[in-house]
């Protein structure tokens, strides 16, 4: 057992961090003196000894088999297996001694998708709880665009709320107005959240949904702390022409992999630029991955203009930014750039330059940012999100409806990751209303019948029978990041294995050249190339031509790429 003082130590040297309430630590072996790692982790007792009661701490139950491997090859072993669910404990022990710098890559990517799985696991533990404090609590299930998985958590433990399904908590869900996914993606601090929070004190001013303050978006007290947004944040709002979806996506760099999962689903996006600082990396790499994404417009607005006195430099700024978006294959030239303060218009001061510019920015939006094609005559498919055990109603998977539309009672299939199960679907809901039909472009609930929750899991789609097929073996169209937009610094060869990133996924890959290649054995991929090669995947998942992923590895995105053809299926 590992003493108070050794525990608290792990507090300070552990690279800690917070989520939501959650603590994650990793690293752990690092508290260790250099050659002598701990023969066993320290104990859930003495972790927990090291943070405040009122933590919520709560423990990865699901070890991958590669991490467990390497966790005993660096001589740690997971915490104790099965804590009080309440007193859980997610820790991550990273691999300090072992030299095979793919494995590692893989398990860091693995930590980092894990986080954010643990903390939903966390937010079901803890509502029984909840509803024993609370049993005549509002009753509400979430999916996911009203209410982020953090900060949902979070309400669960504050007020005693209860997830569960809509039917319960009554209502319809209106579609008089179209429906568009509209998110913030930009370099940290250039104002994203301040955005978010202006644009719902704006409209909200003009009957068109609720304000949502700074510290609702940007919910846990941590992240306050250290002043970024960690996990994507949901905020609906309405024009007078259409209803909004709001993805405030976070912006430091470790929490990329967030923003891709967000990016995914936006239909279009404002970039955030700070007019001090002008485009950063991040600025780069969010426009490329929005390309990749397929989002196909976006709007600048230029922030904080309130600390710039020189017109020139706003000049500059804006003309910079219009080169940047000609680069990347948006329309710079007549893409909509407004220059404002977002601090101002949600403080109510400078009208000029702070409730106009949110005015002028919603305008630009209604009107610049096309409305995506639904894909509705498209056989229905949505990839699984999250899934919930909702006591009395059965398993309810997540997620966002990519094409197609479903009605109550319709046959669907589960595919992906060794799985094809049929079953029906008994429920639609969004937004905490029950819906007849779902279709291309919602985030909604599907309640699905007898399936366990152990039977289906994020990552996997849902679709119409025999639509898709889960496949191993792809040929694929990739680019590799260069230095300047975060990527690599040296190049790679044949059987590289960095970690793929789709939708709601992540799954090793070894990447090799396709048959035929000359001298493919001494071939090397430099960073900026944009290559084609052949993708192997760790375990299946449903594929197709056209499919976009990106690649990761060791914490940070290397490339995106493209499925032109799949080779293998499962
Ligand atoms: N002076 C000034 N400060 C602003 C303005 N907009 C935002 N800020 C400040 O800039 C800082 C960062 O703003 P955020 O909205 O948290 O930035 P973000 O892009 O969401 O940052 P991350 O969530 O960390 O990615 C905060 O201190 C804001 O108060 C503005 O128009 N003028």
């Amino acid at each position: 057992m590992t003493s108070r003082k050794e525990a608290g130590d792990l507090n300070q040297s552990a690279s800690t961090e917070r989520l939501g309430g959650v603590v994650v630590a990793s690293d752990v072996s690092r508290t260790a003196p250099a050659n002598q790692y701990p023969e066993k982790a320290p104990s859930h007792a003495a972790l927990r000894q090291s943070f405040s009661p009122s933590t919520h701490l709560i423990l990865l139950q699901e070890v991958p088999c590669a991490y467990a491997a390497l966790t005993t090859q660096s001589r740690c072993t997971p915490a104790e297996p099965d804590p009080p669910p309440e007193e859980a404990v997610l820790s991550i022990f990273d691999v300090k001694n072992t030299s095979d710098h793919h494995q590692k890559a893989m398990l860091r990517s693995r930590i980092q998708s894990g986080l954010v799985a643990a903390a939903r696991t966390a937010e079901l533990r803890v509502a029984p709880r909840a509803a024993v404090v609370a049993p005549k609590a509002a009753r509400a299930f979430a999916t996911r665009p009203s209410v982020a998985p953090r900060s949902a958590m979070l309400s669960l433990m504050g007020a005693g709320a209860v997830r569960s399904y809509a039917a319960e908590a009554g209502g319809r869900f209106s579609r008089a107005k179209p429906h568009f996914n509209i998110g913030t993606i930009g370099h940290v601090d250039h104002g994203k959240t301040t955005l978010t929070a202006a644009i719902t004190k704006h409209l909200s001013e003009q009957g068109g949904g609720k304000f949502m303050d700074y510290s609702q978006i940007d919910k846990a007290p941590e992240e306050k702390a250290r002043g970024i947004t960690i996990s994507t944040a949901h905020v609906e709002y309405e024009t007078k022409n259409r209803h909004y979806a709001h993805i405030d996506c976070p912006g430091h760099a470790d929490y990329i992999k967030n923003m891709i999962t967000g990016a995914a689903q936006l239909d279009g996006a404002i970039i955030v630029v700070s007019a001090t600082d002008g485009q950063m990396p991040q600025t780069r790499e969010h426009l490329l991955l929005a390309r990749q994404v397929g989002i196909k417009k976006l709007i600048v607005f230029i922030n904080k203009v309130d600390q710039v006195d020189d017109p020139e430099m706003l000049e500059l700024v804006e003309m910079e930014m219009r080169e940047l978006l000609s680069e990347y294959g948006y329309e710079g030239e007549e893409t909509p750039i407004i220059m404002g303060t977002a601090l101002a218009a949600l403080e109510g001061r400078d009208p000029e330059r702070g409730a106009a510019k949110i005015e002028e920015l919603m305008q630009a939006a209604d009107t610049w940012l096309d409305l995506p094609e639904r894909d509705l005559d498209k056989p229905f498919l949505m990839y699984v999100e999250d899934v919930f055990s909702i006591s009395g109603r059965g398993t309810v998977a997540t997620g966002k409806v990519e094409r197609g539309t479903i009605t109550k009672g319709s046959e669907v299939e589960i595919v992906g990751m060794g799985s094809n199960l049929k079953t029906t679907l008994t429920g639609i809901e969004m937004f905490h209303k029950e819906l007849d039909r779902g279709e291309a472009g919602d985030n909604m609930g599907a309640l699905l019948r007898g399936v366990k929750r152990e039977q289906i899991r994020r990552g996997q789609v849902i679709v119409a029978p025999g639509t898709i097929k889960s496949a191993k073996k792809f040929t694929a169209q990739i680019y590799v990041l260069n230095k300047e937009e975060g990527g690599r610094l040296t190049p790679f060869m044949a059987n590289y294995r960095p970690q793929l990133f789709m939708r709601t996924t992540d799954v090793t890959v070894c990447l090799t050249f396709p048959e035929g290649t000359d001298r493919a054995f001494e071939k090397l991929v430099m960073p900026g190339d944009n290559v084609e090669m052949v993708g192997e995947l760790m375990h299946d998942i449903a594929l197709e031509e056209g499919t976009r992923f990106t690649l990761r590895e060791g914490g940070r995105t290397i490339g995106t790429g493209i499925v032109s053809s799949i080779m293998e299926y499962a």
